[in-house]
C-alpha cells in the first residue's frame, strides 16, 4: 500500500510543478520584450521576495523613473500583490471608457482585496451597489443636505466639545475627521439614528476597511494553497468574520422589515398606498434594487454590497479630509480666503447643496490638496478581461493587471507648473458672474468633482468614482463646519504640514497629527 501512496504523492507533486512552471512560462511570455521597472524576480521567482520588498520601501520612487524613462511605453513592475503593466498617460485615453467586461476595476479590486475570502465577491456579476451611489444617491444630495449637516454636527460637538473660544485645545486631527465622516456616512447606510448613531455600530464599520486590509496584508504572505483553511486560523480572519456578523445582527432584521413593507406596498392598491416617502439610505436603495429576487435580494448579499460601500466611502473621504486640514493649518491665508468665502456663500444661499457648488475657491484648493497628496501611488487599477490592442500594436493579454503612475505624473511639470509648490488656487477660474462676496455659476469642469484627464484622485474614465459627488459634499460640508464655527492650527511652532507616509501602493496623512481649536465667538 505505501508504495502505492508514495507513487500518487510523487505523480501528484510533478502535477503542481509541472502547473507552476506553466503559468510562469506564460506570465513571462504575456510581457516578453516590454521593459521592466525595478527588480526582475526571474523565471523560477527566486528574486521574487526581494522584488516585493524593493517595491514595498521604494515603488514610489520605481514609478518616478518608469514614469520618467518609459513616455510611450508600457513597462512592467512586480508590486507586493502581482505583476502589473504600468500604462503611460498616452494610452489612457484608448482604455479609459471601454466596458467593463474587458477591463474592470472591480474585478481588479476583488482579486487584490480576495474577494473569495472576504465575502465581497457578492458584489461580482452585479452592478446595483455602483447604480445606487451614482443615482439615488447623487440625485437625493439636494434633500440630504440638511440631514448629512445634522449628523456632521453633533459628530463635530461631540469631538470638539472640550473646545471653548478662549484658549486653544489639543485635538487629534485625523480622530474629529473621521467621526465626522463617519457619522455621516452611518446614516446614509440606515436612516434609522437608533442605529446610525449606536457606538457598538459606529465602532464597527469605522473600522471594517481596517479589519479587511489586515485580513488581506495577513493572507498575502501565507502561500495560495494554504489560504482556504488559514483564513479560518488567522486572528485577522477571525476579527473580520465578527466585523460582518456585528454588521448583520444590527442589519439583516431591518432588510426583512424593509422588504416586507415593500411587498405589502407592492400588493396594496392603487390608493390605498402608503404615501410616506420611503428612507433614503443604502439599505432601501439596495433592496428596491434587488425587487427582482435572486441572491441581490439576500439580506447577507446585501449586508455585503453595504460593506463594500462602506470601504469604498468611508475612509477615503476622511483621509482626504484629513489632507485638507493639514492644508489649511499649513496655508493660514487660505484659511482665511475659504473662510471668508464659505460666510458669503452659505449666508447668501443657505446650508444648501446648490450652495456648496458655488465655493468656486474652495473646489479649487481640494483638487490641489488632492493634486499634492495622492489617494495612492498609482490609480486606473483595472483588470484586463480580454485582450486589448493598444495603438502602438501591442496586445494587452487577458488576466493583466494594469494600473497608471497617477503619483509620479502630479508632479510632472509637464501638466503641472511648478508641482512641489502648493497652490490653493491652481484650478480656479473665476465664474462668470462672480459677485463680489463669492459664488457666481457652478462652473462643472473646475469642480473638485470633476475627473478632467491626469486627475487621479477619483479614478478616471467609464469606471471612475460614482460616488464623487456625494463625497465632494460632504467634505465641503465638514470643512464649512469647521471653518465658519472654529479656529484650527498647528501646535505652536509648527509651520508645516507632517510628511504623508508610503508604503506598497499605498500613501496617507500621518494620522497622530495634533491641532489645536479653538471656538470661533459667535
Ligand atoms: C474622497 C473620497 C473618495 C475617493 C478618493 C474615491 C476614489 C475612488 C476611485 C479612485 C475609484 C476607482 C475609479 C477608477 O479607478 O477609475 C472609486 C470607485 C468607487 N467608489 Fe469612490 N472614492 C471616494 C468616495 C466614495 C464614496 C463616498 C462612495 C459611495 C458613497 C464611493 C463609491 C465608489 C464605488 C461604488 C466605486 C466602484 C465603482 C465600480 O465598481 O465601477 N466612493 N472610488
Amino acid at each position: 500500500m505505501a508504495p502505492i501512496i508514495t507513487f500518487w504523492s510523487a505523480l501528484g507533486g510533478v502535477a503542481l510543478l509541472l502547473i507552476w512552471l506553466g503559468r510562469r512560462l506564460s506570465s513571462r511570455r504575456r510581457f516578453a520584450g516590454l521593459p521592466r521597472v525595478g527588480i526582475d524576480p526571474g523565471f523560477l521567482g527566486l528574486r521574487m521576495q526581494a522584488a516585493k520588498d524593493e517595491f514595498f520601501h521604494h515603488g514610489q520612487q520605481l514609478l518616478e523613473q518608469g514614469y520618467a524613462k518609459y513616455k510611450d511605453t508600457p513597462y512592467v513592475i512586480q508590486t507586493c500583490d502581482n505583476e502589473r503593466l504600468v500604462i503611460p498617460d498616452k494610452f489612457i485615453e484608448e482604455l479609459k471608457n471601454l466596458p467593463d467586461t474587458q477591463i474592470s476595476f472591480k474585478e481588479e479590486l476583488l482579486d487584490r482585496f480576495m474577494g473569495k475570502y472576504t465575502k465581497l465577491d457578492a458584489v461580482r456579476g452585479t452592478t446595483i451597489h455602483r447604480d445606487i451611489v451614482r443615482f439615488q444617491l447623487t440625485k437625493s444630495l439636494g434633500n440630504l443636505l440638511p440631514q448629512m449637516k445634522e449628523e456632521a454636527q453633533l459628530a463635530l460637538d461631540n469631538a470638539l466639545g472640550g473646545c471653548n473660544s478662549k484658549e486653544f485645545t489639543p485635538i487629534k486631527a485625523s480622530s474629529m475627521v473621521f467621526a465626522a465622516i463617519g457619522q455621516i456616512t452611518s446614516r446614509r447606510v440606515i436612516d434609522d439614528p437608533q442605529v446610525s448613531r449606536d457606538a457598538v455600530w459606529l465602532k464597527t464599520i469605522m473600522g471594517f476597511t481596517a479589519s479587511l486590509a489586515t485580513f488581506c496584508i495577513t493572507m498575502r504572505t501565507i502561500s495560495p494553497t494554504l489560504r482556504p483553511i488559514a483564513r479560518f486560523t488567522i486572528p485577522s480572519g477571525r476579527k473580520l468574520r465578527s466585523d460582518i456578523a456585528q454588521v448583520t445582527t444590527f442589519l439583516a432584521p431591518l432588510i426583512r422589515k424593509r422588504q416586507q413593507q415593500q411587498q405589502n406596498l407592492n400588493s396594496a392598491a392603487g390608493d390605498q398606498k402608503q404615501k410616506e416617502d420611503p428612507p433614503q439610505d443604502f439599505v432601501q436603495w439596495l433592496a428596491e434594487a434587488a425587487q427582482g429576487g435572486g441572491r441581490d435580494a439576500e439580506p447577507e448579499a446585501i449586508v455585503i454590497k453595504i460593506l463594500f460601500l462602506i470601504v469604498a466611502a468611508m475612509h477615503s473621504s476622511a483621509v482626504t479630509a484629513i489632507h485638507a486640514v493639514y492644508d489649511l493649518c499649513a496655508h493660514p491665508e487660505t484659511m482665511r480666503d475659504l473662510r471668508e468665502e464659505a460666510r458669503a456663500v452659505l449666508g447668501a444661499h443657505g446650508w444648501t447643496h446648490a450652495a456648496l457648488l458655488r465655493l468656486h475657491r474652495m473646489e479649487s484648493f481640494l483638487k490641489e490638496s488632492g493634486r499634492a497628496n495622492s489617494a495612492g501611488i498609482v490609480s486606473f487599477q483595472r483588470l484586463v478581461l480580454s485582450p486589448i490592442r493598444l495603438s502602438n500594436g501591442f496586445v494587452i493579454p487577458a488576466g493583466t493587471h494594469i494600473c497608471a503612475a497617477s503619483d509620479a505624473r502630479s508632479r510632472d511639470p509637464a501638466p503641472y507648473e511648478a508641482p512641489l509648490e502648493f497652490r490653493p488656487l491652481r484650478f480656479y477660474h473665476p465664474p462668470s458672474g462672480e459677485a463680489a462676496g463669492g459664488g457666481g455659476e457652478v462652473d462643472a469642469a473646475n469642480l473638485f468633482s470633476s475627473v478632467a484627464n491626469g486627475d487621479s484622485w477619483f479614478g478616471v474614465g467609464r469606471q471612475a468614482c460614482p460616488g464623487r459627488w456625494y463625497a465632494s459634499a460632504q467634505i465641503k460640508l465638514v470643512l464649512c463646519l469647521l471653518l465658519t464655527e472654529y479656529e484650527f492650527k498647528f501646535p505652536d511652532g509648527q509651520t508645516a504640514r507632517p510628511k504623508n507616509w508610503v508604503k506598497d501602493e499605498k500613501t496617507g496623512p500621518d494620522m497622530e497629527q495634533m491641532i489645536w481649536v479653538r471656538r470661533l465667538r459667535g
